[in-house]
């Protein structure tokens, strides 16, 4: 595990990092010592920025009395907090319609901030920072009496201010009007605003909204969030596929006969029906959070890390990406099973919030094609549903067959599987001579399990990790506005006909892997599934 100090001097490298991506200046010399090295790092930061790490910051969540502030936004930003990755002069300012005091905020959170007893103290000191302002979210006056008790908490004349806009679309454009309009910071501290999905419903709806926001604010302020790419092996795409010789020279259609994509979930829509039965799967997971991961497989090699040469990259290959058709996908929505236990006997339907007539897909499978030197006819699969046989998210490359084999047809293909979550993990399967006298061969793996390989491995949540990027402004791992264009363009035509056409979804079992129809889409497209597989490993991590 990396000790506090190890952790804080990353937050600087990072912050630094972030200033070197501005300014193009080189890293200066790296003392020895951790603490030196902090100070070094502290003391350019200061010098180069004029307001820097020790400077006030105030991190707003609009939309405080929500659901995913007090899931995820609150406590995210204790646990940076508690391990005291934050500035130190931060405060946090909770914003909503609801009349309500720190104490009720707390109240609602404290079951998900994960408290360890020998964190009491903290936590208290934690709550000691937050404050509470009421307000309507089209008043002007709110806006003001916020940016107040914002500049109240700025014991110099500026601050960095950072806006998380925990929302519902609909208020969306009155909130982002009125920080503009009455919340911004003056020079030379920043603001920046963090922006969750919805994305819009479609390429114009999403134009729109950006053209909005371009109105408003610089694309360098503006951090929208797709927390898939906050999670640890989705970040480790990059550094597996540019980080070593072994994998890239087989990364292409000349070694791989498809990649498949999959997101599953053991869940139904637990009475989140409504909400859900607007979107669907596709623009609920598959559109964005499986897109970014293809982008991360697909794309070519950027000339640095520099937030600008990645995001550059991922425009290119979208831009290769073909718009889909209803005769790429399977669409599926889950029905009752009357042998299964609990909530495992809801369909979809039954759900009190979806409509009876509902034809909202919580399954589907589409297959992407990417028109470059390297993809060209290689499938991409991407496959993602609710209340499916088990919780997965998986990257998994299948090589093609042994050419000119001499083993007479018994060797199984190669893949290579990045398991995202849960029990994060790299594998290879392959062939091997069988131990001892016979001259057989089976299938076994090359292993990289993470909860055995690192021990006592804590993981951040991908919140906390974005949530601190946007501290240190780096915008890596966030979604510029070209990259949704992109996105919108290959997914809009196919939304269209759904919403349009109202096609009627494959009814697949609760619990189940999904519509059979799905798996004879991968099977047309070269994936090839033998069952003969079996890992002998531990699976008590999972
Ligand atoms: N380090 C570790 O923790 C390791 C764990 N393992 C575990 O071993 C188990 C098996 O490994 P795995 O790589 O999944 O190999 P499998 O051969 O079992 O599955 C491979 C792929 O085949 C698909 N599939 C499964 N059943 C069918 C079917 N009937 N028709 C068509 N496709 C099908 C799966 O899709 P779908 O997901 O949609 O069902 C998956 O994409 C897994 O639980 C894995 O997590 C293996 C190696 C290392
Ligand atoms: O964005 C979303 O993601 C979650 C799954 O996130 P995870 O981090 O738990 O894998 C999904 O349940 C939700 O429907 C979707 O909106």
């Amino acid at each position: 595990m990396t000790s506090g100090n190890e952790r804080a001097e990353e937050v600087f490298r990072r912050m630094l990092m972030r200033e070197v991506e501005d300014t193009g200046t080189d890293l200066p010399n790296r003392p020895d010592t951790a603490e030196s090295t902090l100070d070094l790092l502290r003391h350019s930061l200061e010098a180069e920025r004029g307001l820097g790490v020790s400077a006030p910051h105030v991190f707003v969540i609009m939309g405080a009395s929500g659901d995913l502030a007090k899931k995820k936004i609150y406590p995210a930003i204790w646990w940076l907090f508690r391990d005291k990755l934050l500035p130190e002069n931060t405060s946090i300012v909770g914003y909503a319609r609801s009349k309500l005091e720190v104490s009720d905020i707390r109240e609602k959170c404290d079951k998900f901030m994960k408290v360890r007893s020998e964190d009491r103290e903290r936590y208290e000191q934690f709550w000691s920072v937050n404050q509470y302002v009421s307000g309507t979210y089209d008043d002007p006056a709110a806006f003001d009496a916020l940016s107040e008790a914002i500049s109240a908490l700025e014991t110099e004349a500026t601050g960095n201010r950072l806006f998380y806009l925990a929302l519902p679309p609909s208020v969306f454009g009155d909130v982002t009007c009125g920080i503009a309009r009455h919340c911004m910071t003056t020079n030379p501290g920043w603001s920046r605003i963090i922006v969750e999905k919805p994305f819009g419903r479609d390429a114009a709806s999403s134009a729109q909204l950006s053209a909005h926001l371009s109105s408003l604010f610089t694309e360098s302020q503006i951090y929208r969030i797709d927390h898939y790419l906050g999670k640890e092996m989705v970040q480790n795409l990059m550094t597996l596929r540019f980080g070593n010789v072994l994998f890239e020279p087989t990364w292409n259609r000349n070694h791989l006969a498809c990649v498949t994509i999959t997101f599953k979930e053991p869940f139904g829509t637990k009475g989140r029906g409504g909400y859900f039965d607007q979107f669907g799967i596709i623009r609920d997971v598959m559109q964005n959070h499986l897109l970014q991961i293809l982008c991360l497989v697909a794309m070519e090699k950027p000339c640095s890390t520099a937030a600008s040469d990645i995001r550059d990259e991922k425009v290119k290959v979208l831009k290769c990406t073909r718009q889909l058709g209803l005769e790429d996908v399977v669409l599926g929505q889950y029905v009752g099973d009357p042998h299964g236990d609990g909530d495992a006997r809801q369909g979809y339907l039954d759900d009190p919030t979806v409509p009876k007539d509902s034809v909202t897909p919580t399954f589907a499978a589409a297959v992407l094609r990417i028109d470059n030197e390297r993809w060209e006819g290689v499938p991409f699969i991407l496959r993602c549903g609710k209340a499916l046989n088990e919780r997965k998210a998986e990257v998994r490359l299948q090589y093609r067959d042994v050419a000119g084999d001499i083993f007479r047809g018994q060797p199984h293909r190669n893949e290579l599987v990045i398991r995202l979550q849960p029990g994060e993990a790299v594998y290879v399967k392959m062939m091997t001579k069988r131990p001892g006298m016979t001259f057989d061969m089976e299938e076994t793996e090359l292993d990289l399990t993470y909860s055995a390989r690192y021990k006592d491995l804590k993981l951040p949540d991908a919140y906390e990790r974005l949530l601190l990027d946007v501290f240190c402004g780096a915008q890596m791992h966030f979604v510029r506005s070209d990259e949704l264009e992109h996105a919108w363009r290959i997914f809009t035509p196919l939304l269209h006909v759904i919403d349009e056409q109202k096609p009627k979804p494959v009814p697949y079992r609760y619990g189940s892997r999904g519509p059979a129809e799905a798996d004879e889409l991968s099977r047309g497209l070269g994936f090839r599934y033998t069952g003969s597989y079996s890992w002998k490993g531990d699976d008590a991590h999972l």
